[in-house]
């Protein structure tokens, strides 16, 4: 909430806090590499299981996957730039701080990749037979 927010309530509060979401969400798209790379990736996986009608069951768990990586992808780059507020030096627990925020989406990003090959090898070994 911005700080005149705060004592807003009901809608009012609910609506002003979408915005200032999606203004995060855009901050972050607009200024963050990876993430418009994770965002290129997901459009490719959920168009590839449009394209190959990948069954319902499947949808939900790559659909749970994008949004898992794009989440904390957003969550790693609020550590990123709250370090940045703390200090502009050179520190080791400053990079300890962003090398851990990053590892999270990389585990993620490990397992998601299992789970988008264990989802299409079959479709991908039943269209090339
Ligand atoms: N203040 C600091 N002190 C020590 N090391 C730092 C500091 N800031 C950044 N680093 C190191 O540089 C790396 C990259 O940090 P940076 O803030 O540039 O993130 P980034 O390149 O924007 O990351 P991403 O690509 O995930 O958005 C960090 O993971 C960390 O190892």
């Amino acid at each position: 909430m911005g700080l005149g927010d705060r004592n807003h309530k009901g809608i009012r509060r609910f609506l002003h806090s979408f915005r200032y979401a999606s203004a995060g969400l855009i901050d972050v798209i607009k200024h963050e590499q990876n993430m418009r790379i994770h965002l290129i990736s997901g459009a490719v996986v959920l168009i590839a299981a449009w394209a190959l009608s990948v069954s319902i069951e499947r949808w939900l768990v790559l659909l749970l996957v994008v949004g898992g990586v794009l989440s904390l992808e957003v969550m790693n780059t609020a550590i990123e730039r709250t370090v940045d507020l703390v200090t502009e030096e050179y520190r080791p627990l400053a990079k300890r701080a962003k090398d851990i925020a990053a590892a999270s989406v990389f585990v993620f990003c490990i397992f998601a990749a299992v789970i988008g090959v264990m989802i299409f090898f079959p479709y991908l070994l039943e269209l090339f037979q």
